[in-house]
């Protein structure tokens, strides 16, 4: 049987500017979007009739809504004679916590089934059908770090590498809606372009390197900076809300003992560590 499995990683954003509102009502932003290895599965394969079928974290909306259905039938517009699969997700990464998990879930839906059936697509092409999907989807096709601008689905090279850096990331369990946030940031030009403050050393982003959502976030909900307080005095050398929240990380010289990870545990927070590539 023709099968493929797919492992979905999640995104995080270091800084993040709004400096525009677009005339198509959406805004321009700068980031690092940085991948991180808290991440779904996908598994697709070859069957008599499309069908969805997920297990973990609950996803809301229709089956029919879900990105990697979406992803699968925007491919079988321009190429009918797709085979019909079936997609099993297990979803692991939070919902509504500014990591892009369903970006990511469709990006690799359409990675995968590129591969699976030998569609041609390259990297460019598949960015194409991406960003139709969600401003954050074309980041995955690559899935390196990188500083987006635009919609936040044009890229340039940011030269910046936190491979071996150890990651704190907690999702404090608030769902915040990617449009509800973006309406309560009024747009400026940062004094200082992104991607010169991220080439200073990383123990200076604490006072440079802002995300322009956490202030509206964080005065609707006081976890956002309990959470970084926390993840400084744990040692991290730079903390953040990620996206438009609710997921603050924390980005550390040395990894954590499990009692710090229980901390956040005992709280009812997700939390997931690991080790930048
Ligand atoms: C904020 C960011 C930062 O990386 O990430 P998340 O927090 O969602 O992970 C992204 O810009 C989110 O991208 P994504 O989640 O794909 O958003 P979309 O589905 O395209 O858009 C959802 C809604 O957000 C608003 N939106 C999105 C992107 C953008 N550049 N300007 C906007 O104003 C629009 O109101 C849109 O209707
Ligand atoms: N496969 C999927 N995984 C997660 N969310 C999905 C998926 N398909 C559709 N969605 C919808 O996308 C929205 C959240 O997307 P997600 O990328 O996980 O969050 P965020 O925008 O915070 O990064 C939710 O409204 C959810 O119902």
């Amino acid at each position: 049987m023709q099968k493929i499995s797919l492992r979905a990683n999640a995104k995080i954003n270091i800084g993040l500017h709004i400096t525009a509102k677009r005339p198509d009502g959406y805004h321009d932003i700068e980031s690092c979007f940085y991948p991180v290895g808290w991440a779904d599965e996908i598994q697709i394969s070859v069957v008599e009739q499309t069908t969805f079928s997920y297990e973990g974290l609950p996803i809301q909306g229709a089956t029919a809504d879900n990105l990697c259905l979406k992803a699968y039938y925007s491919l079988k517009k321009d190429f009918p004679a797709l085979p019909d699969v079936h997609i099993h997700l297990v979803k692991n990464v939070p919902i509504g916590a500014g990591m892009g998990g369903g970006s990511s879930d469709a990006a690799f839906t359409l990675k995968g089934l590129n591969q699976l059936f030998n569609l041609g697509l390259n990297n460019s092409q598949l960015e194409d059908y991406a960003r139709k999907l969600g401003s954050d989807c074309a980041f995955f096709v690559e899935n390196k770090p990188t500083l987006a601008t635009e919609k936040g689905d044009v890229f340039s090279p940011l030269g910046l590498s936190l491979a071996g850096k150890y990651i704190v990331i907690v999702y404090p369990s608030l769902h915040v809606s990617t449009a509800e946030a973006y309406s309560g940031v009024k747009p400026t030009q940062p004094a200082t372009a992104l991607d010169v403050l991220l080439k200073a050393p990383l123990e200076t982003w604490r006072e440079t390197v802002q995300n322009d959502f956490e202030g509206s976030v964080a005065a609707k909900y006081s976890q956002i900076t309990d959470l970084k307080t926390d993840l400084y005095g744990f040692g991290a050398a730079y903390a953040s809300m990620t996206g438009s929240g609710s997921a603050v990380f924390g980005i550390l010289e040395k990894s954590v003992n499990d009692s710090v990870l229980a901390h956040f545990e005992q709280k009812q927070y997700s939390v997931w560590a690991g080790i930048l590539e």
